[in-house]
């Protein structure tokens, strides 16, 4: 899939991993909405983004992944002002293992949503022009992360989620690719909850042996992520596929075959 011309939607779009997903759209030259609840970093990161793009080329709209009425409206207003969707890009996230409601709502319910919204546009079935769906997990949706237990399970579920998906699309013909990024640590600011027992809650005394994982592991810069994410959305041929980003570099999971 060449991105000339192609419209993006990227949630969690104005910082972090979501920032660099929409960025290296627009330098393979997608069209991009960012979608993201941080009002004031997105309309900031529009700014400039415009100063290198120029303004037709992104848009910003708030909007909570949560909120059914929002998510909509915001699909609508990106297919309106740029004539269609080929790209979705399911990012927002967060750990809260206080409050682990609302991780399930966003990690979850919001990766749900989004797609069953996206494939309302993109779904040849329903006159659609089909593209690819990329959901970002991680490999604590592959094994456990001690530490956040809650959020280890909505990536699982997003990964789970995402394989049917694939499958469901295969069978039916919706002309949609669904993918997984899977990475490991990342330098961007999901990790500061590892020091605040108010997300962490019951779970704090795990500091430091998350600390040792992450010795282990080693903390990714954000354009590692990024690379491996286009090359998903280029890559025609990958689909179901989950794709791990390690300090070693990326490789596909593979998973238990079921007869
Ligand atoms: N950084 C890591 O170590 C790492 C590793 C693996 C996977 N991930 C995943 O990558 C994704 C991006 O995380 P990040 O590391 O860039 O974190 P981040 O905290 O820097 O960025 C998350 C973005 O999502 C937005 N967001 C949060 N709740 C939202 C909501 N309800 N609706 C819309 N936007 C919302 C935030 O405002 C923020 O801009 C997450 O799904 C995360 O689980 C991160
Ligand atoms: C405080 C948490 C911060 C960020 C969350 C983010 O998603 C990062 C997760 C990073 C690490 C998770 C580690 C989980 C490790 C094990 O369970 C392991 O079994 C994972 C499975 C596959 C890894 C494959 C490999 O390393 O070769």
């Amino acid at each position: 899939m060449a991105l000339e011309g192609k419209v993006a939607v990227v949630t969690g779009a104005a910082q972090g991993l979501g920032k660099g997903f929409s960025e290296i759209l627009l330098k393979n030259g997608a069209k991009v909405a960012l979608l993201d609840v941080a009002e004031v970093a997105g309309k900031s990161l529009k700014e400039s983004l415009d100063e290198q793009y120029g303004p037709d080329r992104t848009l910003f709209i708030p909007c909570d992944v949560q909120s059914q009425q929002q998510f909509k409206a915001a699909i609508q207003k990106t297919v309106e002002t740029f004539g269609q969707l080929d790209i979705f890009c399911n990012n927002a996230g967060i750990i809260n293992e206080v409050d682990w409601e609302k991780a399930v709502s966003v990690n979850l319910m919001g990766v749900v949503r989004g797609t069953y919204l996206a494939l309302e546009h993109m779904n040849k079935l329903s006159g659609g022009q089909g593209g690819v769906i990329v959901n970002i997990a991680s490999i604590a949706g592959l094994g456990p992360l001690l530490s956040v237990p809650v959020y280890t399970a909505t990536k699982h579920g997003v990964v789970g989620f995402t394989r049917a998906m694939a499958d469901a699309s295969k069978e039916s013909g919706y002309g949609i690719r669904f993918n997984l990024i899977c990475p490991t640590f990342v330098q961007t600011d999901i990790l500061n909850a590892l020091q605040s027992p108010a997300i962490l809650g019951q779970f704090s005394n795990l500091e430091d042996s998350t600390k040792k994982l992450m010795e282990q592991h080693g903390i990714l810069d954000v354009s590692q992520v990024t690379e491996a994410f286009l090359q998903l959305v280029l890559d025609e041929t990958k689909d179901g596929a989950a794709l791990m980003v390690l300090s070693k570099g990326s490789q596909y999971s593979t998973f238990p075959s079921i007869i």
